[in-house]
């Protein structure tokens, strides 16, 4: 895929100058920067879940989206979580279920599920819809810092068995190198993306 942006604007107010970014399957952005830069809207115009905005996005790519929030069918029993949306065969969905630590958990409704678990559920239904490229919004947030680093690690597997490209919007600066990501920043006003200078211990 690859996003060619002019410029996006919310009413009169300008949140992202003009800015390019290409990500084929197999490879891995990290997209850095401070709260309220544009992240979450350089995004969702990836995902093509925001039309307004001037430029150009392009690619044929299939793509899967993984929100902070699990956001999962709550009167659906989690196989169905990850069968209904993506339409993939119970067989697939029930192996991701167990890659991702929740086997035996097929039947639960996502209420009996902690967030950390309706996280993983929601993980593997991305990867049930065989994505090229997985765009990530702070997937790893508001989770303690044990469950968060086996949820990276999850993921780094998943992409890697896949092969899907990945594009993550994070603000913590551990995550990319975690992941074997290249970080961009998001900075100035509007906002502009910039090659990050490598972690510390990187
Ligand atoms: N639907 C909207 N209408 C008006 N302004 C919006 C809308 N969505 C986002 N904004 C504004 O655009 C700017 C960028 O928001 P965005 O959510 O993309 O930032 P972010 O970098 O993802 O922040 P965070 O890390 O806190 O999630 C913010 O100033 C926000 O208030």
């Amino acid at each position: 895929m690859r996003l060619d942006l002019t410029e996006k604007h919310f009413a009169e107010r300008k949140v992202l100058g003009a800015l390019v970014l290409q990500v084929e399957r197999g490879q891995r952005i990290a997209v850095l920067g401070p709260s309220g830069i544009g992240k979450s809207t350089l995004l969702r115009i990836i995902a093509g879940l925001d039309r307004e905005f001037s430029g150009r996005l392009s690619g044929e790519d299939r793509l899967a989206v993984v929100f902070q929030e699990p956001t999962l069918l709550p009167w659906r029993r989690a196989l169905e979580n990850i069968t209904i949306p993506t339409g993939c065969d119970p067989a697939l969905a029930r192996q991701l279920m167990g890659e991702v630590g929740l086997a035996g958990r097929e039947g639960q409704f996502p209420r009996q599920m902690s967030l950390g678990q309706q996280r993983r559920l929601a993980l593997a239904r991305a990867f049930a819809a065989r994505p090229d490229i997985l765009l990530m919004d702070e997937p790893f947030a508001s989770l303690d810092a044990e469950t968060a680093a086996r949820m990276i690690d999850l993921t780094a597997a998943l992409l890697d068995r896949s092969g899907a490209g990945l594009i993550l919007v994070t603000h913590d600066a551990g995550e990319p190198a975690r992941l074997g990501a290249s970080a961009v920043t998001l900075s100035g006003q509007p906002a502009r993306l910039q090659q990050a200078p490598p972690s510390p211990g990187v």
